[in-house]
């Protein structure tokens, strides 16, 4: 039997679930949700809240959403990694996580995450509406069901996985009682646009752990120079124009338009030293400029909307 069989029935051993509860599990848990991007998806939640209430805003339905959805993102964060146990033990980047590495029992985890999904949809359903309940669950759907297993079969699968990494906003807008309107389209549409450089940078960083695990993350194992960085610079370029939008839907104000522009500017330059020199140094800093360009851009949207009612 080979090491990776070995180590792969090891986490499927119950001991992991029999251990008591204590600071090290509850870390397992925590990381089990992984934590920085669910922060930042609600994040986008809140803010997503905040544009498609605007006037009408207040705390209480907020901290709903927040829970409801929050709970269906711990689930598919979970279950993700569930499907993915055998390929996270094959990459450096994700052998450490609490599944792979045999903390936490695929049992426990499958009990988890299915829980969590169901009573945070219910949650949603019963506290905020049935249209964010039914949203959340197809996001659920798509992220867990149709994305994560077409990473082993087809790099568009990058593509599927960037429409439930462009809900959270809407999701947030949703809750708001805001309807899927021209408005609530532009945010998608920013959010699904500013994924590609994020990543495709990623992707071309671990390209070799990607391939060693068999996961199709980039169009080729081995892609031509030059390739990801010109994917790279024509969707910061495409995501220039789509980031004005929201002027144009009477979303935002020109302040917010001058500070997406700035930004679309710095996201393309990026993507453009990305091009001319495909170095992990250049790759980091593309992945750092995308983590700052879409929280100050959701925030100035967000800040500019509420100086419309003011
Ligand atoms: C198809 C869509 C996406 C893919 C494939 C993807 C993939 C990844 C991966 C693999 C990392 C880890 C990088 C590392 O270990 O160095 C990462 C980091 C990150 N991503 Fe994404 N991501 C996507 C969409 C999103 C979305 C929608 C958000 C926010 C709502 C987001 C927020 C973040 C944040 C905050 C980090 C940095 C923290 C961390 O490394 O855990 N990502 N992304
Ligand atoms: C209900 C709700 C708000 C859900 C969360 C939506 C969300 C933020 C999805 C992230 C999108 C995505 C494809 C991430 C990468 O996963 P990956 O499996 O490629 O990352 P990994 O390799 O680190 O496991």
């Amino acid at each position: 039997m080979s090491t990776t069989q070995q180590s792969y029935i090891a986490v499927e051993e119950p001991k992991a679930a029999a251990r008591p509860i204590s600071l090290a599990r509850l870390a397992d848990y925590l990381e089990l949700t992984k934590p920085r991007i669910s922060t930042m998806a609600l994040i986008s939640v809140a803010l997503g809240y905040t544009l498609g209430s605007a006037h009408s805003w207040s705390l209480l339905p907020l901290i709903h959403a927040l829970f409801g959805i929050g709970l269906v993102a711990v689930g598919c964060n979970s279950l993700n990694q569930l499907l993915e146990i055998k390929s996270d033990q094959l990459m450096p980047r994700t052998t450490g996580r609490p599944l792979p590495s045999g903390r936490l029992s695929v049992s426990e985890v499958l009990v988890f995450g299915i829980l969590c999904a169901l009573i945070g949809i219910f949650y949603l359903a019963l506290m905020v509406n049935l249209l964010t309940a039914f949203l959340s669950m197809l996001t659920l759907v798509l992220y867990v069901v149709v994305y994560t297993p077409l990473k082993r079969c087809t790099s568009f699968c990058t593509t599927i996985g960037a429409i439930p990494g462009a809900m959270p906003p809407i999701l947030g807008w949703t809750a708001a009682g805001g309807n899927l309107n021209t408005a609530s389209f532009s945010i998608f549409a920013i959010m699904f646009l500013w994924q590609f450089p994020h990543f495709l940078a990623i992707a071309w960083l671990y390209r070799h752990q990607y391939h060693q695990a068999g996961l199709k993350m980039l169009p080729a194992a081995d892609p031509r120079p030059r390739m990801i960085g010109w994917m790279c610079v024509i969707y910061a370029t495409l995501l220039i124009p789509v980031s004005l939008l929201p002027q144009y839907v009477s979303l935002a104000g020109s302040v917010y338009s001058g500070v997406a522009l700035v930004l679309g500017i710095a996201y393309l330059i990026f993507s453009i030293r990305f091009l001319g020199n495909e170095t992990r140094k250049t790759a980091r800093e593309l992945i750092w400029c995308s983590l700052i360009y879409l929280p100050v851009l959701l925030i100035t949207l967000t800040w500019d909307r509420l100086q419309l009612f003011n």
